[in-house]
């Protein structure tokens, strides 16, 4: 029996994410029997060209038609490039890229077909892990929070710690590490915070040509709007009770906010939406946690950085902090999932996408036998 699928004790799980912002195939070997974390092994970065980019952006909240299907093409293919050249792999956790996301309508879109992935890399590959939780009445987001109670337990923590991840959408996990298991109730507490890197992304490619705000060496020149921001802050997301999810251009009419503004100020206005937007979230948590670690590229942009610290009221640090690595914390994640899921246990639950039930969702596609002959 194949030992990732069928039996017990750890294995080598090789987790691959392509994330809102559009950027990349991130790609991580993670040693797990999905339960605890045995170790971390190596990584890989694909990045897309513009002109790959360019086919993403396209099919972006779309469901189907040529769009759509050229984008999960481009998908698989940088997969199979990306994770090809990992060795001794025994599973595939296989994220894949998210265009649309609407799960109180018509559900989530992930595309990229991990059956031909599973045959091009001879390695069985699980895929689709947001659809069963959303038919089961869940958000299907954020998934990874499982993964950061794996974390919790990793780096020793004993008060509870929460995960902040920074990507074109922000997501937050609260961790009590007390729990044994992270389906327990109380355990875990998740929930999208709201808009991080995309607006500023998005803005800095309209007005500047630039694929981001690197260092936040525009948003220091600028000066926040703070008319902007209230307005923002008004918007019932924020009010909403967990569970609550975001689709990556939910927010993008918040861009309107800061059109009459320069670019720096703009900048700086729409950096601090995105801290403000995780100081709200943080109200939602049952007490302040013993410190906020971050991972996701916002953690690179300092002023984002600073905002967060002046505005919460907890140590604020990267997750490299904790011996973590916070470019590839995502990638790890669907490893660590692929072999839950593999293995029967859940991978969401009330306490993280607001699912009726425990959810182990994903398809598992096992690679083809060779016949000898
Ligand atoms: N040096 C830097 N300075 C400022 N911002 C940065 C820097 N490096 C990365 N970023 C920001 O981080 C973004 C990439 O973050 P990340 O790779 O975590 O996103 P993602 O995984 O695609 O998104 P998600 O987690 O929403 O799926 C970039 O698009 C950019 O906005
Ligand atoms: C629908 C979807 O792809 N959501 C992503 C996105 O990117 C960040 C945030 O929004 C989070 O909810 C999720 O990704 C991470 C990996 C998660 O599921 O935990």
């Amino acid at each position: 029996m194949n030992k990732a699928i069928g039996g017990a004790g750890p294995v080598r799980a090789l987790g691959a994410m392509s994330g809102t912002s559009l950027d990349g195939v991130d790609a991580a070997v993670v040693e797990t029997d999905g339960e605890r974390l045995f170790g971390f092994g190596e990584t890989a970065y694909r990045a897309y060209s513009e002109d790959e980019r360019a086919v993403l952006r396209a099919a972006l909240g779309k469901w189907h038609g040529d769009e759509v299907e050229a984008a999960a093409a481009l998908v698989t293919l940088a997969h199979v490039e990306a994770l090809s050249k990992f060795e001794d792999v025994e599973l595939v956790g296989f994220h894949g890229q998210t265009l649309a996301h609407e799960p109180k309508g018509r559900g989530t879109l992930q595309v990229g077909d991990g059956a031909a992935l599973a045959k091009a890399l001879g390695v069985p590959v699980v895929w689709d892990f947001r659809s069963d939780d959303v038919a089961m009445g869940g958000e299907g987001a954020p998934l990874a929070p499982f993964f950061h109670f794996a974390c919790a337990k990793w780096i020793g923590a004993t008060e509870p710690v929460a995960f902040l991840n920074l990507g074109g959408v922000g997501n937050l996990t609260y961790v009590d590490p007390s729990f044994d298991r992270p389906e327990d109730p109380g355990a875990l507490l998740a929930f999208d915070t709201g808009p991080a890197n995309a607006p500023i992304d998005d803005l800095m490619q309209a007005r500047l040509g630039q694929r981001m705000d690197r260092d936040g060496a525009v948003a220091r020149a600028g000066v926040v709007e703070t008319g902007a921001l209230e307005l923002f802050l008004a918007e019932p997301f924020f009010a909403k009770m967990p569970p609550k999810s975001l689709d990556r251009n939910d927010f993008a009419e918040m861009v309107g906010l800061v059109r009459e503004l320069g670019d720096s100020d703009a900048v700086a206005t729409l950096t601090a939406m995105s801290a403000a937007a995780v100081a709200k979230g943080m109200e939602h948590c049952p007490k302040p946690p013993s410190r906020v670690l971050v991972t996701g590229g916002g953690r690179h942009n300092p002023v984002l950085m600073e905002m967060l610290r002046v505005s919460l009221d907890c140590p604020v640090a990267p997750v490299e902090s904790v011996g973590l690595d916070g470019d590839m914390l995502e990638a790890q994640a669907f490893a660590y999932l692929a072999v839950r899921v593999a293995r029967g246990l859940p991978t969401s639950c009330p306490g993280t996408t607001g699912v009726r039930a425990l959810v182990g969702g994903g398809i598992v596609s096992r690679a083809p036998v060779e016949r000898a002959g």
